[in-house]
């Protein structure tokens, strides 16, 4: 990590020769960006500052993919507006999202790291406002390991249950439960989660589990976030919250579940049975309907496009991307407060759904079905954060769930999940240079 090294050394010198620039704004900002391709799961492996995130968007492969990973936070917003209205002013990146209830938490990092391609570009941030000499004693804090990259090891951690929140049978009442207010009218769809927690005899590390994850689980969104070092929040998901370009708006209904194997005539018919069965097209239509309803007020120009499948390593979905033109003068505090939570994650319609899920699931929901991702004034994307677990020390909390739709039934809905959850839990087991399966 010779560039990095350079770099560090270059940026220290600048910090120590500063002063405190009382130029009038109340942020300062130093940014540097190099060619360079860095490891950055690697890299946050090394670190000890907090908070951390990761974020690292779904298509590698295309051009304007993007890998971020921050840590330390200037400024904190827990107020979606706020938030917005700093980006609106502000010419830089904000990072978090909302958990499933929609509490909100957004940040200016300390220190920034973004890679595109081949280019990292990184940005130092103060205030102003504070005393210069704690900031700047911060700032040399942050910059400390900027070289340091550790080696990510395969996740080798024997676990056992430790309970689960709902039982096979708890479970499939709920669902009993979910069926008769659907049959009575009061909802159409509600999406049931449970809680799984597992033990291991020695702290899981949550930076191996996801460079594992990484590796395994193509065509998602990994992310990560820790406000400690004893907590983490991490996960794989294949779903989009949005994606935002200036005006225009990317989202999708991603709803309706098949399985898949190593096997890849299984995978197609599978595949084939999902796109023309009436309960999965039914469960995928409600979050098009959903989405579509929420974004009417605040867009023009809705697009849906055509089913497709979306195939993932455990189970593959059916998938309408949607696409609309966001109206003058709405941005992300629109977007967010209109699409989450989804039907695909929340059910319809949304109040009623959620005060179902609020009587029923035993658990909290926390940042599992929530969304994390980036904003700035000239584009934002977030993901929604399924496939996704707690790590507490040596103790892992899956999550899982599934849309209950007229025709669900129980046992299925519950190996559904299990499927799910196994995206993530299958990883936790040694298989080093074995295939992913
Ligand atoms: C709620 C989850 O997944 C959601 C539920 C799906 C379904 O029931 O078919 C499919 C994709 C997601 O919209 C989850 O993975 O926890
Ligand atoms: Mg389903």
């Amino acid at each position: 990590m010779d560039n990095l090294r350079s770099l560090k050394a270059r940026l220290n010198t600048k910090i120590n020769a500063m002063l405190c620039s009382k130029n009038g704004s109340e942020l300062g900002c130093l940014q540097e960006s190099i060619a360079f391709s860095a490891d950055l799961l690697g890299w946050l492996k090394m670190q000890s500052c907090y908070p951390q995130f990761y974020w690292r968007s779904r298509n590698p492969a295309q051009s304007d993919s993007e890998v971020i990973a921050a840590l330390g936070e200037v400024r904190r917003f827990e107020d979606v507006r706020q938030a917005n209205l700093f980006i609106q002013a502000q010419p830089f990146t904000l990072i978090g999202g909302l958990t499933f209830d929609g509490k909100g938490y957004f940040c200016l990092p300390r220190l920034l790291l973004q890679q595109h391609d081949n280019h990292l570009r990184l940005s130092l941030f103060w205030d102003n406002l504070q005393d210069w000499e704690r900031e700047r004693q911060a700032l040399l804090q942050v910059l400390q390991g900027l070289e340091s990259c550790a080696a990510l090891s395969a996740p080798e951690y024997p676990i056992r249950p430790l309970a689960a929140k709902a039982e096979a049978q708890q479970w499939c009442s709920w669902v009993e439960k979910a069926l008769q207010y659907i049959e009575r009218g009061e909802l159409n769809k509600v999406v049931l989660a449970n809680q799984t927690a597992f033990v291991s005899s020695r702290p899981i590390n949550p930076i191996d589990l996801l460079a594992e994850s990484e590796k395994c689980n193509n065509g998602c969104y990994h992310f990560l976030f820790a406000r400690s070092a004893h907590q983490a929040f991490l996960g794989s998901t294949p779903e989009r919250l949005y994606l935002r370009r200036e005006s225009h708006l990317y989202t999708e209904a991603l709803a309706g579940t098949a399985a898949m194997s190593e096997d890849k005539e299984f995978n197609r018919q599978q595949g084939e049975w999902l796109l023309q069965d009436s309960k999965n097209d039914y469960e995928n239509r409600l979050v098009v309907q959903d989405i579509c309803d929420n974004l009417r007020p605040i867009s023009r120009q809705i697009e849906v496009g055509e089913v497709s499948l979306k195939q993932l390593r455990r189970v593959q979905h059916l998938r309408r991307k949607i696409s609309a033109e966001l109206n003058p003068g709405y941005a992300d505090e629109a977007c967010l407060q209109a699409i989450h939570p989804t039907a695909a994650i929340a059910g319809l319609p949304r109040r009623k759904a959620l005060d179902f899920l609020a009587a029923t699931e035993t658990f909290e929901r926390g940042w599992y079905a929530g969304t994390l991702g980036f904003m700035n004034k000239s584009g934002a994307e977030f993901c929604v954060t399924i496939r996704s677990a707690l790590i507490e020390g040596n103790k892992i909390a899956v999550f899982a769930g599934a849309g209950i739709v007229s025709g669900s039934e129980p046992e299925q809905e519950w190996r559904e999940i299990e499927r799910k959850a196994s995206g993530l839990l299958s990883l936790l087991q040694k298989r080093g240079e074995q295939s992913c399966q």
